[in-house]
This record gives C-alpha cells, structure tokens and sequence, in this order.
C-alpha cells in the first residue's frame, strides 16, 4: 500500500470513535484530510465540528458538516489528528502543517485525542522531524537565538504565515531526551506562541496504519 492509501485505512479506523450526537474536534493535514472525508459519511449523526485550521474548516464545510467556535460547545469528547511523529508514549511532534497552536487548544479541550499516522509516524526518539515553533514575528531574531542556545538549528519557514497571523521556525538537530522539558522550556521563550510538542497533552490512543492493518496503543 502506499502512503496515502495507509493514511486513508488508518483515518477511517478512527471514525469508530465518533461520538453520537456530540461535537467532534478536526486535526489539520493529509491524514486528517481523509478522517474528514470519512466523516462526511456519518454527518448526520453527528452535532458538527470544530476545526483547527481555516483548511480544516473549509474542508468541513465543504461536505456540509457544521463547524462551529471552540467558544461555543460545553464538551469536545474526542479530537482527531495526524502527527509528524510520535514515540511509544504517545507523545508527538505536530505542525508540518503550520496548525499546531490551534491543533494544542482543541487537543486541550478534548477528553480524548486519538491520533492517527501511518507506520512511517513511529519513532523511538522525537526530533528527527524539525520540530516547528510559532512565534510572534517581531520576536523571530530573539526567539531564534534562544533556540540555538538550547542545541536547536532554527529555519524560518520562508512565506509561511499562520492562521493565527505569526511565523514558523522549524528546529533541526534537537536532541529531545525530555520531550515534557523540552517543550516547556521552549514555550517559556519570549515571543513563542507553542511549539509542537504534544508531550504534556500526549494522545490517549494511536493508530497506526500498516499495510492491511491498523494497530492501537
Ligand atoms: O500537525 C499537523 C499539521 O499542523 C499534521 O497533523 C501533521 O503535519 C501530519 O500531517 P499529514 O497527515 O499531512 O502527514
């Protein structure tokens, strides 16, 4: 199989876990993409969505699932999306897509995330992938060099503007032997809006899409 064909497996695994007549919280990205398009399948048995991108929500509306304000719902019982990485204690790295500071809120709010990657997602160690931080942009020169004090090779990601109106530097090289640490030293930098650790809000469940099959943890 190939990878969008794991990550379409794995996505529509996950829509047993749509709870009746609730909101459901909607990650950002390709793996996502496929969860959404699942759920246009059961749109009725849902209340509607909330979305953590501006894709996401356009994506929703699109099938014509309502999307409606984080502000507004009582509850999210589960959110569901994709990462970049994740460890064996369900902690991750997210962002490739830009969308981490919104994907963290909803994820915050939400009883259980249920995170769903194909098996090339699994590692032992966070970190190979750039770990992505949004920042405010006036701060981009100090909060980069804050980075660098921490080990890290931050890359501005050139002409990318987030939804919530900031940039993203992407750091190479981290050694990330305490993700839990690591992501709040990071977040305690002046000027950084979150970094794209989820490792204090790990997932509850992931789904990991291999060829034929899709294993839980
Ligand atoms: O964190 C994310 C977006 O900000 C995505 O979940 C992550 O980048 C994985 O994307 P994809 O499913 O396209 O591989």
């Amino acid at each position: 199989m190939d990878q969008d064909a794991l990550k379409k497996q794995v996505a529509e695994a996950a829509l047993r876990f749509v709870p009746e007549g609730e909101y459901i919280g909607v990650g950002t990205g390709s793996t996502a993409n496929f969860f959404i398009d699942g759920l246009a399948t059961m749109k009725d048995r849902i209340k509607g969505a909330v979305a953590s991108s501006e894709a996401t929500a356009e994506r929703l509306k699109g099938h014509g699932i309502e999307v409606v304000s984080l502000n507004d719902v009582d509850r999210l019982p589960v959110y569901v999306d994709g990462a970049d990485e994740v460890n064996a204690h369900r902690e991750m790295i997210k962002g490739g897509g830009g969308a981490l500071t919104r994907e963290k809120i909803v994820a915050a709010v939400a009883d259980q995330f249920i995170c769903i990657v194909d098996g090339s997602k699994q590692v032992k160690r966070l970190g190979k992938f750039p770990l992505p931080v949004e920042v405010i942009p006036m701060a981009r020169s100090h909060v980069a060099r804050k980075l660098v004090a921490l080990g890290g090779q931050p890359q501005y990601r050139d002409g990318f503007v987030t939804d919530n109106g900031n940039i993203i530097l992407d750091v190479h090289n981290l050694d990330i032997l305490n993700p839990i640490e690591l992501e709040e030293k990071i977040n305690n930098i002046v000027g950084v809006v979150t970094n794209g650790l989820f490792a204090k809000r790990p997932a509850n469940v992931v789904l990991v899409g291999e060829n034929g099959s899709v294993n839980q943890y």
